[in-house]
């Protein structure tokens, strides 16, 4: 842009044939000029305006060519149409009400509004016989008031100060018409009060002829006509069923007024140079879900983070409790664009309900129901292709939130789950009976075990990838698994959720703890593509109790309360608490369940975890069992296997092949238990002693994981008898298996 001093006989339409000779001499050097360019951001002036004489450019400097050019152009902002368009868009309000989308909100809203308003006339019926003494209670004053009215009106009381001043005044003609006009209202008004005397007289004899029961109503209503005549001014007859809440409307004012007492320099300097603009309001305060919205451009060069580290004072300026006050940022617009939500209600002493506890079952790849933000929107936490850590000072509300996830992924009978809750109070036996592996301790058995679960999984990882790799590119174009890919059992690629709560007392274990910090870090870096789900809770977010591979490497963050910015962003990641995501903000205890997510939702979102108690959590995960026994997805720990026989040193299928030589193409079950338990008696020789029909089952269940059918199969007793048809395999399909899991290796090794 070029800025040239003033020059009214200057055409502009000149300016690019300047000669360059010109130019080298710097005559036609773009000639800026301050106080020029500063005149022209003011709002534009007549012609005559700019080029006065004495003007501070004419009179103290050299007299130079141009014209002056608008640093600020004047006109429309250029800006395209769709591009406004879009941004109009983001604000569009929807055309059904949120809470009218969902069947089950509306349902739930319709439910709230008929109880509150059963509740109100319960109330008030209750309280009949209340207000039927207190009418009578009044009636004598209201029977007194209705007397003194009626003579004060018929003989036209009122008007008697204003006839005495005539008098005083002795002012005879203006008596005079006073007097006539008053006799004239006297005379009207006695015949009026005259004929309510007979009415009321007649309407006497009347009630009198009539049954008792009409008698006495219309007693009562005389009684409440007097009562409510006789009401004193200060004391309603009516008490209140719902005490009106004291949540005041925001308005700008308040939120000015809020601001400026943060004490953050930056505001006050602004606001005291400019009352009017310094803090500007992008769109109207309005509704938005149960609270207040205000959009706001904070002064230049203060962002919402300076503002959110002081929500305790706000909260106090607002005169509301903190768990109302919810300030967010909208960096994708800039940092000083400050969304400020003030709820009806305080978040921390809202429970929400999880839509798991009458879900029958549920879907993994749709994410896990979570909780809700302020605004009362629902939160799904994606589970597939992700990881999830987990963090806060201990009683923030860390087990419930796993509880929340575990109780999810349990009602999707498709998923395997892992469970490891080394604090050692059962908080998450009620989903005992769903877990391939579980454990529930501190002590070193139960975190040796979490470490081999660690082990374990990083083996499946390996085995996963290879089994991914080998699967044809129609059925997995994208080599990441699928819901159809997950519900092919047989494929072993079903996702895998690991729990492991208060992880700090397996990493921080010092003989399992580095192995066990390895492993999870493998596995967070490769599981992921590969259906394997780590969720991480712990009390101790620092360097050793939570490797930094791992905190570095998770997809999902979940910090609850807690005391500094050091373990706020060893949960949230790295500049977490510099960039205004502190979940420091929080109270301890009162705002338990409330915390921070970060990478579930497009922004971090500040999100109150549904809840879901011990009974709860029973309820739902013996629908899940249900539901997975039903479906045959039962597998290890829930069927009673003892860890000995999940550990990686065997391989029920080359245990198999290495049993029945390719000779034997199909074998009876038994046969092959009673020849498993020959080689590995510490691990199958518990099957042999089964009894015969439980034999056979324990081998059809074993094998049900890996997709093989048993089938009658024609055979004589390894001892030598009578020939018979009973439940055995086929070799083949052993080696079928085999190829599909390990992707192809197994077939070579298996025949
Ligand atoms: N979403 C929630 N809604 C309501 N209350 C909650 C919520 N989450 C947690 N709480 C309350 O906080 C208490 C502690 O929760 P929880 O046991 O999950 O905490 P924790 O962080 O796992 O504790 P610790 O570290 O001691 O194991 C619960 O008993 C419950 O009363």
């Amino acid at each position: 842009m070029t800025h040239q001093q003033d020059n009214p006989n200057h055409d502009d339409g000149n300016q690019p044939d300047r000669s360059e000779a010109d130019r080298e001499h710097g005559k036609d050097a773009d000639i800026v000029h301050l106080d020029a360019a500063r005149a022209g951001r003011q709002p534009q002036k007549p012609d005559t305006d700019r080029s006065e004489p004495d003007s501070p450019a004419k009179a103290d400097g050299p007299v130079l060519e141009g014209a002056v050019v608008r640093v600020d152009q004047s006109g429309p902002t250029g800006a395209d149409w769709r591009t406004a368009l879009e941004a109009k868009a983001r604000n569009r309000q929807p055309i059904i009400p949120l809470w009218l989308r969902s069947r089950s909100e509306a349902v739930e809203t319709f439910a709230w509004v008929s109880r509150h308003y059963l509740h109100v006339a319960g109330y008030q019926v209750a309280r009949l016989p209340l207000y039927g003494g207190r009418l009578t209670a009044r009636a004598p004053r209201g029977l007194l008031r209705l007397v003194g009215g009626s003579i004060k009106w018929t003989f036209d009381l009122e008007g008697e100060p204003v006839r005495l001043a005539a008098v005083q005044k002795a002012d005879p003609e203006a008596y005079l018409k006073l007097s006539r006009q008053r006799d004239r209202r006297v005379r009207l008004r006695a015949l009026a009060f005259g004929a309510a005397l007979v009415t009321l007289l007649i309407a006497a004899i009347l009630v009198a002829k009539q049954p008792t029961a009409t008698q006495w109503m219309a007693l009562a209503v005389a009684i409440a006509t007097l009562g409510v005549l006789g009401k004193p001014a200060d004391r309603p007859l009516i008490n209140r069923a719902v005490v009106p809440s004291a949540v005041e409307k925001l308005t700008s004012d308040i939120v000015i007024r809020a601001l400026t007492v943060l004490g953050i320099a930056g505001i006050n300097q602004a606001v005291a140079k400019n009352p009017k603009d310094a803090i500007r309001f992008v769109a109207p305060i309005t509704r938005d879900g149960p609270g207040w919205r205000a959009d706001i451009d904070l002064p230049y060069g203060v962002t919402v983070a300076d503002v959110m580290d002081k929500r305790d004072r706000m909260a106090s300026a607002l005169r509301r409790p903190l768990g109302c006050i919810w300030p967010e940022g909208d960096s994708t617009i800039h940092e000083g664009r400050l969304i400020l939500w003030v709820g009806d209600k305080d978040l921390s002493k809202t429970v929400i309900k999880s839509p798991l506890l009458k879900a029958s079952s549920h879907d993994v790849f749709k994410g896990i129901p979570f909780g809700c933000d302020p605004r009362g929107r629902p939160i799904v936490v994606p589970l597939i292709e992700q990881n999830i850590l987990i963090g806060s000072q201990p009683g923030q509300g860390k087990t419930a939130s796993v509880r929340v996830l575990a109780s999810g992924a349990a009602l999707d009978p498709s998923t395997e789950l892992w469970i490891h809750e080394l604090k050692g109070t059962g908080d998450l036996d009620p989903h005992e009976q769903n877990c391939h592996r579980y454990v529930s301790g501190i002590e070193d058995e139960a975190i040796a075990y979490a470490a081999d679960s660690l082990a374990l999984l990083r083996k499946e990882v390996m085995r996963r990838a290879a089994a991914l790799k080998a699967l044809p590119p129609d059925l997995c174009p994208d080599k990441k698994v699928t819901r159809q890919i997950a519900d092919k059992r047989s494929l072993g690629l079903h996702p895998l959720v690991a729990v492991f709560d208060e992880c700090q007392n397996l990493f921080a274990h010092a003989e399992h703890g580095d192995k066990a910090g390895q492993d999870a870090e493998f596995i967070i870096k490769l599981g992921r593509a590969l259906g394997v789900i780590l969720v991480l809770a712990t009390q101790r977010p620092d360097k050793d109790s939570l490797p930094t591979g791992i905190s570095a490497n998770v997809t999902i963050r979940f910090c609850l309360r807690v005391a500094g910015q050091l373990e706020n962003d060893m949960i949230l990641g790295t500049s977490a608490y510099k960039n205004g995501i502190r979940a420091t903000v929080f109270q301890p205890g009162t705002d338990a369940g409330i915390g921070y997510l970060l990478g579930a939702t497009p922004m971090p979102k500040v999100v109150r975890t549904a809840y879901l108690d011990t009974p709860a959590t029973q309820r739902i995960a013996d629908r899940a069992h249900a539901l997975r026994a039903n479906a045959g997805a039962l597998s290890g720990h829930a069927l009673g296997e003892t860890p000995e026989q999940m550990a990686p040193t065997y391989d029920l299928l080359a245990d198999i092949l290495a049993v029945v030589p390719p000779s034997e193409a199909k074998v009876w079950n038994e046969t092959i238990v009673h020849r498993l338990a020959e080689l590995r008696p510490e691990i199958y020789g518990a099957w042999a002693d089964l009894e015969g029909g439980a034999k056979t089952a324990q081998l059809t269940t074993a094998l049900k994981p890996y997709g093989i059918k048993t089938m009658q199969v024609w055979g004589t007793p390894e001892g030598g008898g009578k020939g018979a048809n009973r439940i055995g395999v086929a070799r083949e399909d052993i080696t079928k298996a085999i190829t599909h899991r390990d992707g192809g290796r197994g077939a070579s090794a298996a025949s």
